[in-house]
């Protein structure tokens, strides 16, 4: 890994005052901060492409993008399980991977979901999951095990074994797994992948609850509806690269309505429209569509009337984040909920 960048230029996370307890006061304003981050595999493929991520505290970041877009290598390399090829990671304001040692136990991550042993019950999983972590205190994992069980609604299976779990339930449990420490950060590669509506709806449910509480929550998906439904900010990913970063509210404010006119008259309607001070006016066979800014919509029906433009349809057409987001990619994304 390159030598950190980060002090130079761009605004520093501020770093959490270790208490005498080890717990730590003040929070770091962006948990997940990347710059120029790159992974070039051997064959030269450059799968992430010097990418700067920031992450703010508190937030539910999606991390949009088509298959093979690079989300996967990019969630790796956050968590020191490969080694960018240049480029720099800070977690919750300390650079990885050189502080992995004291960075990581507070950072949850479901990287491909863990193998539990389909025999054993959800309790006996956590705890055997736990009993390999050398940084959990045993004399407090049952009760950890307890809260992370709770904490994700599987109190009442927590006896039951695992194969006769639902998909949901068992990637409830791998976030249990995730749960079993206080997390301040959590990474979750596509945590609703291959799950039915009914675990998916679980999951994001849970998703929130946890954000609630104040975990600033990292998630990747290919799936455009968990952005809309579930983020508060977002990055467009598209051939290892950022194409956008921004907060929802933010992307969706871009989205301006168009007005779009159906007439048998398009040319006298894209001239008259065009003169009224619509911009970005665009004519295909008996279709008219421009961006109205702020012109009321009735003076330029009243208008086109005036002008002798026959009108069989007119109205305001919202465009989809998915239509900005193809606009970014040139790809499609998967709607599928
Ligand atoms: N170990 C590897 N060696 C060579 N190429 C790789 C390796 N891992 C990933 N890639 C390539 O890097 C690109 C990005 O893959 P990555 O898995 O990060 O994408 P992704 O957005 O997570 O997609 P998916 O959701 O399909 O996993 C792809 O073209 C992939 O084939």
């Amino acid at each position: 890994m390159t030598p950190d960048p980060t002090g130079a230029g761009n605004p520093a996370p501020s770093n959490p005052e270790p208490m005498p307890d080890g717990s730590n006061v003040g929070e770091v304003e962006m948990p997940v901060v990347t710059r120029g981050l790159t992974k070039r595999f051997r064959g030269g493929q450059v799968a992430v492409d010097a990418i700067d991520l920031e992450v703010p505290a508190g937030s539910i970041f999606g991390f949009l993008g088509p298959n093979g877009s690079g989300k996967t290598t990019t969630i790796r390399m956050l968590l020191g399980l490969i080694t960018p090829t240049s480029g720099s990671v800070q977690l919750l304001g300390q650079p990885m991977p050189k502080a992995q040692l004291s960075v990581l136990p507070r950072v949850g991550a479901l990287v491909e979901g863990p193998a539990f042993y389909p025999f054993w019950t959800g309790q006996a999983n956590l705890l055997r999951f736990d009993a390999a972590d050398r940084t959990a205190d045993p004399r407090t994992r049952k009760a950890r095990a307890g809260e992370a069980l709770e904490r994700v609604g599987l109190s009442n299976a927590s006896g039951k074994k695992v194969r006769a779990y639902s998909l949901g339930m068992r990637q409830r449990l791998a976030i249990a797994v995730a749960l079993m420490q206080r997390r301040e950060l959590l990474v979750l590669d596509e945590p609703t992948n291959g799950l039915d509506p009914q675990g998916t709806r679980e999951v994001r449910h849970l998703i929130r609850d946890l954000a609630g509480d104040g975990t600033t929550i990292f998630t990747s998906t290919h799936l455009l509806a968990e952005v809309e439904q579930l983020c508060t900010h977002a990055a467009v990913m598209s051939r290892g690269r950022i194409v956008r970063q921004s907060t929802m509210a933010d992307l969706r404010s871009e989205l301006r309505p168009r007005l779009v006119v159906r007439t048998p008259d398009p040319q006298q309607a894209e001239k008259t429209l065009a003169s009224l001070g619509l911009t970005d006016v665009r004519r295909q066979d008996d279709v008219v569509d421009g961006d109205p800014g702020e012109l009321p919509i009735d003076k330029l029906a009243a208008a086109l009337v005036a002008a002798d433009v026959r009108i069989h349809a007119f109205g305001l057409q919202h465009p989809s984040l998915e239509d900005a987001f193809v606009a970014l990619t040139g790809e499609g994304f998967d709607v599928a909920e």
